[in-house]
């Protein structure tokens, strides 16, 4: 749904000064019905990315497809299958809810009786209906932001393009937001996301692209993003007097990449690749070795983790 190459772009902030390469080449797919988020740190090059792919700004160099048409040579056609928040929305203070959907429809093309049964069915889709007449400047954040959605999407778009979709909201908001993201996936909508919040992406998206200085680093599942830094860790409580045995048992296992003790001889801490896979042949390996575990515990890293160890500057925006 989303295809892009080499896709590039740098910005010269004042004539004669040095320019700054925002997007060195950047390659992505995003599959039909997917929300894929692309996480970095400040200035990782995510916006740029965005308003690339919504053809706000022309990329110095690359290809792209968007929902089907070409970025370059066809950028109405896929304005006309997209739809786009912007970080700041798009609400006008004195109008309301209703005004701002009628307006967007119409702004479409849509015709008016079309455009205020769209609006009325927007409203409802997004919880809007008790305050759909009172003007936005006074919604909470949470509801101007559903506002944004709902107008992000009322020409039936085939892709949505959403920056930092929850930035700013408490944690109720950010969770309604996150279900009106995910019902837009349930209801085959493609959506393409930049976050900084790690918990987001874990929360939200089918895959994940980790962006620094302009280029996709590393990519993957919110799973395979954590596997591939730490694998699992698994927790064994032991009675003491058989840690010692219990460690050389497990030693010789190759699935085991490193062991720690527990404090106390309450057991051992060992770090797999995948904790699944590992179980089993430790519970065998301690049975043989004629101890039982009282406790087996999983863990799996954080995204945080993954996310200090593939960004150069990774603390910054956690
Ligand atoms: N219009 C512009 N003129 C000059 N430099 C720009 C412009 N827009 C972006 N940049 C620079 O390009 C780089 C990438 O910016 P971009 O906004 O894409 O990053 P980002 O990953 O979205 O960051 P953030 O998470 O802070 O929004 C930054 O160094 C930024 O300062």
């Amino acid at each position: 749904m989303i295809v892009t190459k080499g896709l590039r772009k740098s910005f010269q902030p004042r004539r004669g000064s040095q320019a700054v390469d925002a997007v060195r080449a950047i390659d992505l797919t995003v599959d039909e019905g997917e929300v894929y988020g692309l996480l970095g740190p400040n200035g990782a090059g995510k916006t740029t990315t965005l308003r690339m792919l919504a053809t706000l700004l022309r990329p110095d160099g690359g290809d792209a497809t968007v929902a089907g048409a070409d970025l370059l040579a066809e950028p109405g056609e896929v304005r006309r299958r997209i739809g786009y928040v912007a970080q700041g929305g798009g609400t006008t203070d004195g109008a309301s809810a209703r005004e701002e959907l009628v307006l967007q429809a119409r702004m479409h093309g849509i015709g008016k009786a079309d455009a205020r049964q769209r609006a009325e069915g927007a409203l409802e889709a997004f919880g809007l209906t008790e305050f759909a007449d009172r003007r936005c400047r006074t919604y909470s954040g949470g509801q101007r932001r559903r506002v944004d959605l709902a107008l992000g999407v009322i020409h039936r778009p085939r892709v949505l393009f959403l920056d930092e979709p929850t930035v700013g909201l408490d944690p109720r908001s950010r969770a309604q937001v996150w279900a009106e993201i995910r019902r837009l996936r349930a209801d085959g909508m493609t959506v393409l996301l930049t976050t900084h919040y790690l918990e987001e992406a874990d929360a939200l998206c089918d895959r994940i692209g980790i962006v620094d200085h302009g280029e996709i680093v590393t990519e993957g599942t919110p799973e395979q993003l954590k596997r591939e830094i730490s694998g699992d860790v698994v927790t064994v409580g032991l009675p003491p007097a058989t840690v010692d045995a219990a460690q050389a048992a497990l030693t010789r296992l190759p699935c085991v990449r490193r062991l720690e003790r527990l404090p106390d001889e309450t057991g051992l801490r060992l770090h797999v690749e995948e904790a699944a896979l590992a179980v089993p042949q430790l519970l065998r390996e301690l049975a043989a070795a004629g101890t039982e575990p009282e406790l087996v515990q999983l863990q799996r890293p954080s995204l945080d983790d993954v996310f200090l160890a593939l960004t150069s500057r990774g603390g910054e925006a956690a």
